[in-house]
C-alpha cells in the first residue's frame, strides 16, 4: 500500500516517526515542494486494506505536531500515484514497490512443510545453467524471490569445508579472550572494512576477509601451523566463487545482461590453484574493475566444471588445506604483513568488500529481551547472503511469501546427506531491484545445547560503485522487456542506506540549510 504525505518539512521528521515505527519504508521524498512543503511516499508491505492501521497512525502523527500544522495524508492508490507522476521525478522516487500483479508472484503455491528443504536444487546444478533458462537457475531464482531466501544443496562431500572450518573455528573460539585478540585484532576497520574479533552482547564474533594473498586477519594455530588459515582462506574463495556464480542467474531474473552485477563487485579473490600468483593480478580492480568483477561470464572452470568455482571435494580437503598453508606462509613472507599480528604491517592489507563471520552461540547465554535469539532480526547490507546449515540449528529466515519465521536449519537429514547452503537477499540486492527482490530478514536463535558455530558469508559490492541503472534500464525498454531495476543514476553502494532513510535524507537537507555559508574571502 502506498501512502503520501505532506506536511511543512520542518515537521517531516515528527509526522514521519509513527510511520516508521510500523514498518512503512520511504519510496519518495521530494523537499523543494514550492509550497515549502515536504511530500513524503511511504510503502508498506502488506497487501491487506489496512485503512484502520493507516487512520490510527494518522491520528498519532497528527497527536505529536505542534496544534494547526497541517498533515496531509492521501492513502488512495490513484491520488498517490497521481501526485507522484506530478511531483517526483524519476530520480526522486528512490525505491518502488513491485508490482503486485506480477502473475510470478502467486504462480507457485506456498511450501508445504515449512521445515523442508523439499525440492531445493543441487548447487552444481545451478551453477551449471544457463542464466535465464528455465532450469535449476530460473527455478532458484524464484524461490529467492518468493521467500527472500532459497536453499541450495551441497554433497555431504563438497560440504566437508564449511565442517572443517566450523570445527577450526570452535577450536579457536574456546581460546583465552587475550588469545583472540591477539591473533584477531580488535574488531576495527581498515578504510571503513570491519574485521576482527568481538565478544558481543549475545555472540562472539570473529569477521575475516579475503585479501590477495589469503584472509585478514590469518589467525595461527596454538601449534604455530596455518591450518585454520587455509581452511578460511578456501572457504572465503569458495563461497565467494559460488555468489559470484549465482549472479547471473538473479541479473537475469532483474532483466539486465549477466555481467551487470558483477560489474559492482570486486574483482575475484585469486583462487589458491593460483600458484601464488595473486599479487600478479595487481591491482585489477580491487576498487574500480567494472570489466572485470569475476568471472561470470558462462565460461566453465574448477573442478566441479561450475562457473570459475572449485567445490572441493572431501576427499581433497586435506592436501587442498595443506598447500594453502604453504602457500600462505609464503606470502607471509612476501608481504610480512598480517599474520603475525603484532608485527608492524608495511602496508594495510587491501581487503575485499565481502566478509565472512564466524559466530559462535552458547545456548547459556541470555539472548536479546532475556529471550533465546542470540542474533536480533535483521537483514544483512550486500547483494547475496551464503550460509551453511550449522551443525547446530538456531538461524531462523522470514518467509516473504507467508511472512512466518522458517527454523531453515531445523530440517531432517536428507537420505542423501545432502547439506543446505541457505541464500538469502541482501539490501543493496532489494534496493537495485527496487523491492523486486525483498531483503531476508533473519535472526538466530540459541542452540538447545552446547554451541553453534554460524558461518554467513556476507557478498557484498564495492563501496564505490555507482549504481546507474539507465543504461539497462533503457536497454530493456529498447528490447521491449521489463528490467525489475530502480531508477538510479548516480547513488552509490555507500551512500544507498542513507539515501534510503528519511530521516538522514532529512537530516543531511536540514544541515546544508543550517550550515553558515561560507564567507567569501575578498580576493
Ligand atoms: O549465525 C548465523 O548463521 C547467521 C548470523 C547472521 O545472520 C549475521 O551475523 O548477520
Ligand atoms: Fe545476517
Amino acid at each position: 500500500m502506498l501512502l503520501l504525505l505532506r506536511v511543512r518539512l520542518e515537521h517531516a521528521p515528527t509526522a514521519l516517526a509513527p510511520f516508521e515505527c510500523a514498518g512503512f519504508c520511504l519510496v519518495g521524498l521530494r523537499t523543494a515542494v514550492p509550497t515549502g512543503d515536504a511530500l513524503i511516499a511511504l510503502r508498506w508491505h502488506a497487501e491487506a486494506n489496512n485503512t484502520d492501521v493507516t487512520a490510527q497512525l494518522c491520528e498519532a502523527a497528527r497527536a505529536q505536531l505542534p496544534a494547526g500544522v497541517a498533515l496531509s495524508i492521501t492513502a488512495s492508490q490513484e491520488d498517490a500515484l497521481e501526485q507522484m507522476r506530478a511531483h517526483f521525478g524519476p530520480r526522486e522516487v528512490v525505491q518502488w514497490a513491485a508490482d503486485p500483479a506480477d502473475p510470478s508472484r502467486r504462480a507457485e503455491p506456498p511450501l508445504g512443510d515449512a521445515l523442508q528443504h523439499a525440492g531445493a536444487p543441487w548447487l552444481e546444478e545451478v551453477l551449471r545453467a544457463a542464466p535465464g533458462s528455465s532450469g535449476a537457475g530460473a527455478a532458484f531464482v524464484r524461490r529467492l524471490r518468493r521467500d527472500g531466501y532459497a536453499p541450495l544443496l551441497l554433497t555431504a562431500s563438497q560440504a566437508a569445508l564449511w565442517r572443517e572450518v566450523e570445527g577450526s573455528a570452535a577450536t579457536w573460539f574456546a581460546q583465552s579472550t587475550e588469545a583472540k585478540l591477539e591473533q584477531a585484532g580488535a574488531y576495527a576497520h581498515i578504510d571503513r572494512k570491519f574485521t576482527g574479533y568481538r565478544d558481543g552482547k549475545y555472540r562472539e564474533q570473529l569477521e575475516v576477509r579475503a585479501t590477495p594473498g589469503a584472509v585478514h586477519p590469518a589467525p595461527v594455530d596454538a601449534d604455530g601451523r596455518l591450518r585454520f588459515s587455509a581452511a578460511l582462506s578456501l572457504l572465503v574463495r569458495t563461497l565467494d566463487g559460488v555468489a559470484r556464480g549465482l549472479l547471473p542467474h538473479v541479473a537475469a531474473e532483474l532483466g539486465c545482461e549477466p555481467r551487470f552485477l558483477a560489474g559492482l563487485c570486486d574483482a575475484a579473490p585469486s583462487a589458491p590453484s593460483d600458484n601464488g600468483s595473486s599479487e600478479d593480478r595487481g591491482e585489477d580492480g580491487g576498487e574500480d574493475g567494472g570489466e572485470d568483477g569475476g568471472e561470470v561470464g558462462g565460461e566453465v572452470s574448477g573442478a566441479c566444471g561450475c562457473r570459475g568455482v572449485p567445490l572441493i571435494e572431501a576427499s581433497e580437503l586435506d592436501a587442498a588445506v595443506t598447500s594453502e598453508a604453504e602457500r600462505i606462509r609464503g606470502a607471509a613472507r612476501a608481504s610480512a604483513s598480517f599474520i603475525d599480528a603484532g608485527a608492524d604491517a608495511a602496508e594495510a592489507p587491501r581487503l575485499a568488500h565481502s566478509l565472512l563471520r564466524l559466530c559462535r552461540y552458547d545456548s547459556r547465554r541470555e539472548g536479546a529481551y532475556g529471550t533465546d535469539v542470540l542474533c536480533e532480526e535483521h537483514h544483512d547490507v550486500g547483494l547475496l547472503t551464503l550460509d551453511v546449515c550449522a551443525s547446530a540449528a538456531g538461524l531462523h529466515a522470514l518467509r516473504r511469501s507467508d511472512g512466518l519465521w522458517v527454523p531453515v536449519e531445523e530440517t531432517a537429514l536428507r537420505a542423501d546427506g545432502g547439506v543446505a547452503l541457505v541464500v538469502m537477499v541482501g539490501d543493496t540486492l532489494a534496493r537495485l531491484s527496487a523491492g523486486h527482490f525483498a531483503p531476508c530478514k533473519h535472526r538466530v536463535v540459541a542452540p538447545r545445547s552446547g554451541e553453534r558455530v554460524g558461518l554467513p558469508f556476507l557478498f557484498r559490492g564495492r563501496s564505490d560503485a555507482v549504481l546507474d541503472t539507465r543504461p539497462a534500464l533503457a536497454a530493456a525498454a529498447a528490447a521491449g522487456r521489463v528490467a525489475h531495476l530502480a531508477e538510479l543514476e548516480t547513488v552509490t553502494i555507500r551512500d544507498l542506506p542513507s539515501f534510503d532513510s528519511a530521516r538522514s535524507i532529512l537530516k543531511g537537507w536540514f544541515r546544508s540549510v543550517r550550515k553558515p555559508k561560507p564567507i567569501e574571502s575578498a580576493m
